[in-house]
C-alpha cells in the first residue's frame, strides 16, 4: 500500500483500538532522534506500540531508534512520540520516511515536533548545542509528495514558512525557562549514509547551512502540506567532517545526544505543556 493518506487512516485506525475510545486527541506529534529517545521514559501512563504493530509500519533498524510509538501524557499534554524514526538511507522512499506524520495528522495532531542529531556546520558550535531549525535545505533531492496527490494534500505546497515563528518563539520562551542554551540555524538535509566529506561540508557552510543531518525535511515537508505547525530542535552531536580531528561514527552521535538528553527532554516537556 502506497504511504499515504488511506494507510495512514488504517494506521491511525490501529492505534485508536489499542488506545480505546475514551483517548484524548494529542496536542502534537513527536519524532525522538539518534540519542534522544530518552524523552521517552518521561511520557506519563504511557502506551508502547513496537513499530512492527503499526499496519503500514517498517522495522526502526538504527542503533539508538527503539522502534516503539508512545501515546500518554507530557507536560500535562497528551501526545503521540515516536521513539525512532525511518531513514530513506535504510531503502525507504521520502513517502515512507514522513509516513508516521500522516498518521499523527490522522490521529488529530496538528503541531509536528522533530528533533534529531546533527553535525554543526557553524564553527561555533559545538557537541552538545541545541539549535531551532529556523529554516532547511533539502539537498536529498526526494521529495516525499512526489507522484499522485493524495487527499487533503496541495499539489504545490507553499515553504516560506517551514517552522512556525510562533512555536520558534515558544521554544525560546521554554529554554529561558528550563535554562538551556539554544540558538536558531538552518538544517540540511542529506540522503547519507555516508557522514559528508570535508569538501561538502565547506560548500554546505557556503551555502548557508548551520547543521547538517539525514532526516527530518521529508517529515517537515508532509506536515507543512497537510497543514500541521511545525517546530524542530536539532541536537549537534558532532563537529562536521573536517571541521575537527575527530572521525565521525554513530556511536559518538549517539553518545554525545545522550549527554545533551537532560536538556532536551526538559526542553520539550516545557515547550509540550505551552502549546497553544
Ligand atoms: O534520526 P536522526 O536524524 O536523529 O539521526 C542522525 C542521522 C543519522 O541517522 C545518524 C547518523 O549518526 O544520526
Ligand atoms: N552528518 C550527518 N548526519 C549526522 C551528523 C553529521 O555530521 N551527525 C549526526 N547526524
Amino acid at each position: 500500500m502506497v504511504p499515504g493518506a488511506a494507510a495512514a487512516k488504517v494506521a491511525a485506525e490501529y492505534i485508536r483500538q489499542r488506545l480505546g475510545p475514551d483517548a484524548p486527541v494529542p496536542v502534537c506529534g513527536i519524532v525522538l532522534g539518534s540519542g534522544l529517545g530518552g524523552l521517552a521514559d518521561r511520557i506519563e501512563r504511557a502506551v508502547r506500540i513496537p513499530f512492527s504493530h503499526v499496519p503500514g509500519f517498517p522495522t526502526a533498524t538504527v542503533a539508538g531508534h527503539a522502534g516503539q510509538l508512545l501515546v500518554g501524557m507530557l507536560g500535562g499534554r497528551q501526545v503521540i512520540a515516536m521513539a525512532g524514526r525511518f531513514h530513506m538511507y535504510e531503502g525507504h522512499e521520502a513517502a515512507l520516511a514522513a509516513f508516521p506524520v500522516r498518521v499523527m495528522h490522522a490521529l488529530g495532531a496538528r503541531v509536528y515536533v522533530a528533533s534529531n542529531a546533527a553535525g554543526g556546520v557553524r564553527r561555533t558550535f559545538n557537541p552538545g548545542d541545541l539549535m531551532v531549525i529556523s529554516d532547511h535545505m533539502n539537498l536529498m533531492f526526494r521529495n516525499p509528495l512526489f507522484g499522485a496527490v493524495e487527499p487533503g494534500d496541495e499539489r504545490f505546497p507553499d515553504m516560506s514558512d517551514p517552522y512556525d515563528a510562533e512555536l520558534r518563539a515558544l521554544l525560546h520562551e521554554s529554554a529561558r525557562t528550563t535554562g538551556v542554551p539554544l540558538q536558531d540555524g538552518v538544517y540540511c538535509g542529506l540522503l547519507g549514509p555516508t557522514y559528508e566529506t570535508p569538501a561538502e561540508v565547506r560548500m554546505l557552510e557556503r551555502l548557508g547551512v548551520d547543521a547538517v543531518g539525514m532526516s527530518t525535511v521529508p517529515e517537515v515537508i508532509v506536515a507543512r502540506a497537510l497543514g500541521m505547525r511545525v517546530a524542530a530542535v536539532s541536537c549537534i552531536t558532532n563537529k562536521a567532517a573536517g571541521l575537527s580531528l575527530e572521525k565521525l561514527n554513530h556511536a559518538e552521535v549517539m553518545e554525545a545526544g545522550r549527554a545533551v538528553a537532560g536538556r532536551f527532554e526538559a526542553l520539550i516537556a516545557e515547550f509540550v505543556g505551552r502549546l497553544p
